[in-house]
């Protein structure tokens, strides 16, 4: 029986577990752009939404991003930068993503584990297999599918020049550009969840994204 009719037969207050699908990509790749027009279409076909971003979307995670932004001034080790990134997730699991009273189909993160894997442990593929097993222990909640928004570093660039953020991260040359889009090449082919390779949608392909995303909340 698919998970989605379990929860519109099933009025109780058990809660289903929700599905969860994660947004990755390098900065400006449009995953933020693409998650609202997922959670929107979603929400058009009777689905109960939610859309995190991580690491800001809870109280305390935008408390802890302020200070990795001020660790980063001060060249923090990347291994830092892990385990703030990591307890940022844990309050936005915990108090934003289990939280609340409504019941919940699918959860969108926008971001999630791959990043961490991308931007802290860019070079240390030795503990990629750490952090995927510290996930399934510490959280209830694994992602079903991911959604890999491609971009080149032209357009990258294009798109960083017209909209430059206040918050800037990770200061982004072509070397780093590559050695990131590498570890996510690497990090997605560990055998965690599906991955679905998007690249600037046209309406049609986007409506077919729509129906595969559908189609596995049913399984
Ligand atoms: N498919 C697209 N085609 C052209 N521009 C896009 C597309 N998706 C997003 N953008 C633009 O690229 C920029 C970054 O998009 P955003 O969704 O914020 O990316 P991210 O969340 O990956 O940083 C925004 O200015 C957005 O309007
Ligand atoms: C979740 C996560 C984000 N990040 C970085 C990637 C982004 O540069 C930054 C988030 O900043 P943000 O401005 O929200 O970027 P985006 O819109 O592309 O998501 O944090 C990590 O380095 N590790 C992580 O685990």
């Amino acid at each position: 029986m698919s998970f989605i009719k379990d929860h519109t037969k099933n009025n109780s207050n058990v809660r289903a577990k929700p599905f969860v699908l994660v947004m990755e990509g390098i900065d400006y790749s449009g995953k933020t752009t693409l998650a609202h027009r997922i959670q929107a279409a979603l929400t058009k076909r009777a689905y109960q939404v939610k859309l995190l971003h991580d690491p800001k979307g809870s109280p305390n995670g935008r408390i802890i991003w302020d200070t990795i932004l001020t660790l980063k001034k001060q060249a923090a080790h990347p291994i830092t930068e892990f385990f703030l990134f990591l307890a940022a997730r844990n309050e936005l699991i915990y108090k934003e993503a289990l939280g609340g009273e409504k019941k919940t189909d699918v959860i969108i993160f926008d971001r999630f584990i791959f990043s961490t894997i991308a931007y802290q442990l860019t070079h240390q593929p030795q503990y990629w297999e750490l952090l995927l097993s510290i996930h399934r222990s510490f959280s209830s909640l694994v992602p079903h599918s991911c959604i890999y928004c491609e971009i080149d570093f032209n357009t990258f660039q294009l798109r960083s020049q017209a909209r430059s953020k206040k918050d800037s991260f990770d200061q982004m040359n072509k070397e780093r550009f590559n050695a990131i889009q590498w570890a996510y090449d690497q990090a997605l082919r560990l055998p965690f969840c599906p991955v679905i390779r998007v690249n600037c949608l046209h309406e049609e392909s986007f409506a077919s994204l729509i129906d595969t995303i559908e189609s596995s909340l049913q399984h």
